[in-house]
């Protein structure tokens, strides 16, 4: 096979050598099929030889081999043509690659005159053969090598084609030698258009010169748009020279999908996860349901705890957005300085500390997605108008910016504070709450969804047991009881928590009453209501009231490092045993 894939050079071959020799020149391949011809065979190119002709010797001896007496020589004996076989003398060569067959290469006489210069130039023929045998040999390892070569370039090829980034190689000079059909796509440039073009030219200020790897965020324009790309410039470095370059190409919105895809990949909620079948929590499910796929502003209210994160992620993941991110931010926990540009993002060098490639901030980061604003009401006045203008025209500004970004986001707002009070004291514009308040949901508190408690409770002792590797436990009924009189203000984060410190301090199956933090067993005691309760034990009494002596102390004193230092000497206790204490009852 490898023989006919340089068909024409073994032609060019034989021919060669019978112009010389003045004889017949046959050259078959490993599976006798004759590649080249002169003279009568030259018809038969193509076609595989008679059964067991002599080259099929020289084949599997892979010796060469003299015939003088056709149709009578040991070597025709099981020939297919024997007896009527024209040939007068053959000299068969053996064409080895590495020892490996490729074929024979047969001089044929037909004559006296023929058959006579084999006999006599035997030695000098097989010479001469041996070395255009090898000649052949390193033709089809060209060949092959080439061929190799093609098809590891085609891989690459397909390989690179099928990134989900745009690539483009450069040489030192920035001349592009190669891109994907991805560039082609993102520049919306022709593939013949882009090569031998410089790329400065395309993407102008990318450092060419640079010799380690960077990357760069750059607004490129195409068409009327311009588009924001991050790329990534990596010099080939050979000997201590840059060769050539390959740019990644990404498009920042994709970037941020990843990198969005990679952090949020788990935390992905659905209605049926909200957990709770009282009347007010189903009606709350249906409503935020049924809403999930309108694009209104939603404005979620309820009390700290009560789950207005969680709805807030139920709804986007059963809307249309679900495959964008889910950004959420907390108004509240970020000073009021660094607010803006977490929220709007900055360009590059805006202010002090600020990075010198600008950044993104959650705005553009929600971009066909859902940005959620938790706390809103804590949102600084002064960067309501910017968010109002955010929402009504779903464009902004970035901190020292000076172009407009166009965005597509869905907003859903937080608060457990009073909106309508603090626009009323002025401390909310009236025109956001508006904007905000499209489709107001309210999360009841759970002292108001008695039914959930023990849903909730059980749910999160079988999640903690799991989590926490501890055997299956259950609650005693004053704890079950407790849990539906404690009114619970931190609402489902507070259970949560509860439940988690239980299941980690009790040992014994049976969680009794007098496991629960101090703080709820002080509030249920103080209710005074009757003999549910386990009644509190000597210790139980001594602990409040070494409590109680902490608690004035450190009102008095203060509770900065000094002041517990001054408290454990006049209490005559170590320090550290101060501070254990503090822990104990919750007072640090
Ligand atoms: N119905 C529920 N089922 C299961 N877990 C819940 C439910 N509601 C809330 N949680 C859990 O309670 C915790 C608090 O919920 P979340 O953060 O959504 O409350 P929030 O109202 O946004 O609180 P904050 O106002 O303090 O930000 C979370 O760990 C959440 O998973």
């Amino acid at each position: 096979m490898s023989l006919f894939r340089i068909q024409s050079s073994v032609q060019e071959v034989a021919e060669a050598i019978a112009a010389v020799l003045n004889v017949d020149v046959t050259i078959i391949d490993e599976d006798m099929y004759r590649v080249a011809a002169t003279g009568k065979y030259k018809d038969s190119i193509g076609k595989r030889l008679p059964n067991s002709c002599s080259f099929e010797v020289v084949a599997k001896t892979k010796k060469p081999e003299i015939i003088d007496k056709p149709n009578v020589s040991k070597q025709c004996i099981s020939c297919s043509l024997k007896g009527n076989c024209a040939e007068m003398a053959t000299l068969g060569y053996p064409i080895l690659n590495k020892k490996k067959l490729l074929g024979v290469i047969g001089l044929i006489a037909f004559n006296n005159e023929q058959k006579e210069k084999i006999q006599e130039k035997r030695e000098c023929l097989l010479v001469f053969l041996s070395k255009l045998g090898d000649l052949l040999a390193g033709n089809v390892n060209y060949n092959e090598t080439i061929r190799d070569i093609t098809i590891q370039n085609e891989e690459t090829r397909m390989i690179i084609d099928g990134l989900d980034k745009g690539i483009i190689c450069t040489d030192k000079d920035g001349k592009i030698k190669f891109v994907n059909s991805k560039i082609e796509k993102y520049l919306e440039i022709d593939k013949e258009k882009l090569i031998n073009n410089n790329i400065d030219n395309i993407l102008p200020h990318l450092r060419e010169d640079q010799k380690e790897t960077l990357s760069i965020e750059k607004k490129i324009r195409i068409g009327n748009k311009k588009k924001s790309f991050i790329i990534r410039n990596i010099p080939v470095v050979l000997e201590g020279n840059k060769v050539s370059s390959i740019l990644e190409v990404h498009k920042t919105f994709d970037m941020v999908r990843s990198a969005y895809k990679l952090i949020e990949g788990e935390r992905r909620i659905a209605f049926k996860d909200i957990i709770g079948n009282s009347p007010k929590i189903l009606e709350v499910k249906s409503i935020a349901s049924n809403i999930a796929s309108s694009e209104s502003t939603i404005l979620l209210r309820g009390e700290s705890g009560t789950g207005k994160e969680l709805f807030a992620r139920a709804i986007h993941y059963e809307s249309d957005r679900k495959k964008a991110p889910f950004i959420a931010i907390n108004c509240a926990s970020i000073p009021d300085n660094l607010l803006e540009s977490e929220l709007f993002g900055y360009e590059g060098g805006s202010f002090t500390g600020a990075k010198k490639e600008g950044q993104m901030g959650k705005f553009e980061l929600a971009n066909g997605g859902t940005l959620f604003l938790d706390e809103i009401g804590d949102l600084p006045i002064h960067l309501q108008p910017k968010l109002l203008r955010a929402l009504q025209e779903q464009a902004f500004m970035r901190v020292g910016g000076k172009e407009l970004i166009n965005i597509n986001f869905r907003l859903i707002a937080a608060t457990n504070r009073n909106l309508e009070e603090m626009v009323s004291n002025g401390e909310f514009r009236e025109d956001l709450y508006y904007r905000l308040n499209v489709i107001p949901i309210n999360i009841p508190p759970l002292r108001e969804r008695q039914g959930d408690i023990d849903l909730l409770s059980q749910n999160l002792l079988r999640k903690n047991c799991i989590k926490l590797e501890k055997e299956e436990k259950f609650y005693s009924r004053e704890l079950e009881e407790a849990f539906h009189r404690y009114p619970w203000p931190g609402n489902i984060r507070e259970l949560e928590n509860t439940v988690e410190y239980l299941v980690n301090i009790v040992k014994e199956k049976e969680i009794p009453f007098s496991a629960l933090p101090l703080n709820i067993k002080d509030y249920l005691y103080s209710l005074n209501s009757g003999d549910w309760i386990d009644k509190k034990t000597l210790k139980e009494f001594m602990d409040d009231y070494e409590k109680r002596i902490l608690e004035n102390y450190l009102k008095e004193y203060g509770s900065t490092t000094k002041d517990k230092e001054i408290i454990a000497e006049l209490l005559d206790i170590n320090l550290s045993t101060l501070y254990r204490k503090l822990t104990k009852y919750n007072l640090q």
